[in-house]
């Protein structure tokens, strides 16, 4: 194992053979050569862990967010001092390649310098101002020209704010309280979709929620993505009750599943049948598998469209639109209510339209698509060739594989991705994954602490980084 020293100090070089094929994880800071580390050294987290054991006794589970708290991969969660590009450091001096990005908002690489001036320049003249402002229209317009369903748009805080606000905004336009949703699916932590939700929800393997009232999900009904027969069978025993589905068109919640071919088409076709709407929760695909988003990658324009993360570029922000005709019965155009005292925050809509303007530069989705598969071949490659079992898959900036049970090695099944949540769990080795997780780490790499959550590459990371990467995978398969 590495030990992964301050930033200004040595850094890790692997003992042995392979001492000159990996470059320093933290070579960008430090221009030192990488010398050989004393063998069987162990990441060195003591301050992340001082500071983790004062959290557990201030914050619930010592964090303000489930799935932060490594639960599902074991260990103590690393304590981050501050994040730059396509690194994230800790409070220890350790460096780390990341590949979470907080979630998705990095996508440009953290702390931008283009996006750091922008808030900068908005804190000078304020950093909410409870009135309208020329930044809401501003980023309106990019949005509205940009998402292929979205004719009016709403600025909200948070992509959970964002999803239930179009619940409501879906039952007030068809008079219908009826919901379908997928097992996995995870659209924020409103009550109504607390059902075989995905993300922490699937991570800490909680059933559903306390505290959320059976009255409340008798309207929720959950379905299995990627087979409309699960979804046709609701709503021919709820023909006229249904005012519309929400689905993750590529899911990263319940790890990364793809749509079927004709999954999201046939959607359409049965919110049409039914006279339900279609909404894309795209708070994570949005901006992220497509300049346009998933919507645009798969030809299936919804009614109504969630976004959120990547719109903010790092700062609290959600949002919800679609046709015009819906969009209006929201107040006070219309009656349905939803309000929100930092909504269009001036300084989340500059980090979000400058995140917007770069990654509408040339190259820029080009660049995720092909990092992002060079990523998943190479760590899915290393895996295979050390006798693990494991698919994964991408679409731009977004990206996951499954470490399956062994049983499937050499087997046909084995080179077939799961096509629901349903299956991720019944075959996904989440043990293995935990091992892995912890070995990454070692080997300088951050990955997404729950086999229930894709990864996220960013234009920070280069072709070096995910070569070394690919190398600190085919290290941590051998020592699985
Ligand atoms: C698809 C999807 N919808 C909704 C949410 C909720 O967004 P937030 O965490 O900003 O409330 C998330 C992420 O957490 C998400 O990935
Ligand atoms: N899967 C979630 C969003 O993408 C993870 C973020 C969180 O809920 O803390």
């Amino acid at each position: 194992m590495l030990s992964f020293k301050s930033d200004t100090s040595i850094f890790s070089g692997r003992k042995g053979p392979c001492a000159n094929l990996f470059p320093p994880v933290s070579r960008k800071l430090n221009n030192a050569k990488p010398i050989l580390m004393k063998a069987a050294s162990k990441l060195v987290t003591t301050k992340s862990e001082e500071i983790f054991n004062e959290a557990l006794e201030l914050l619930p589970g010592g964090v303000n967010s489930p799935v932060r708290a490594f639960r599902s991969v074991g260990g103590k969660p690393i304590v981050f001092s501050k994040v730059k590009g396509a690194r994230c450091y800790d409070v220890d001096g350790n460096s780390f390649l990341d590949y979470v990005g907080s979630w998705g908002p990095a996508i440009v690489g953290h702390a931008h310098d283009e996006v750091n001036a922008a808030i900068i320049d908005q804190v000078s003249r304020g950093t909410s101002f409870g009135a309208p402002g020329p930044l809401e229209n501003e980023l309106a317009k990019v949005v509205i020209s940009r998402v292929p369903a979205v004719e009016m748009v709403r600025f909200v805080s948070s992509g959970t704010e964002a999803c239930l606000s179009v619940l409501r905004l879906m039952r007030a336009a068809t008079g219908r309280d009826g919901l379908i949703k997928f097992a996995g699916c995870y659209h924020g932590h409103a009550d109504s979709f607390l059902v075989k939700a995905g993300s922490g929800v699937a991570t800490l393997g909680l059933p559903d929620s306390p505290g959320v009232p059976a009255s409340t999900t008798a309207s929720t009904f959950t379905a299995t993505f990627n087979d409309l027969d699960s979804v046709e069978k609701i709503f021919a025993a709820h023909p006229t009750e249904i005012a519309g589905i929400i689905v993750e068109p590529v899911v990263g919640n319940g790890g990364f599943i793809p749509p079927s071919p004709t999954f999201l088409r046939g959607l359409r076709a049965l919110c049409d049948k039914y006279k339900a709407l279609l909404c894309f929760d795209e708070v994570m695909t949005g901006f992220r598998v497509h300049k346009n988003c998933a919507q645009k990658l798969f030809g299936v324009t919804p009614d109504l469209v969630t976004l959120g993360k990547v719109i903010g570029g790092g700062l609290p922000v959600g949002a919800y639109g679609g046709r015009k005709d819906l969009m209006l019965h929201v107040a006070p155009a219309g009656t349905m209510y939803q309000a929100g005292t930092l909504s269009g925050n001036p300084l989340a809509m500059a980090a979000g339209l400058k995140t917007l303007e770069i990654l509408d530069r040339p190259g820029a989705y080009e660049h995720l698509d092909r990092i992002s598969k060079k990523l998943v071949e190479g760590v899915v490659a290393a895996g295979r060739a050390a006798g693990h079992p494991l698919v994964g898959g991408s679409f731009g900036g977004m990206f996951g594989f499954f470490l399956l049970k062994q049983e499937e090695l050499g087997k046909e099944v084995e080179k077939k991705a799961p096509q629901s949540f349903e299956e991720a769990q019944s075959r996904a080795d989440t043990a293995k994954f935990a091992r892995f997780h912890r070995l990454m780490l070692e080997e300088g790499v951050y990955l997404a602490p729950s086999q229930f959550e894709a990864g996220f590459t960013s234009l920070a990371h280069t072709d070096e980084d995910i070569e070394f990467t690919i190398s600190a995978a085919a290290n941590a398969f051998k020592r699985l």
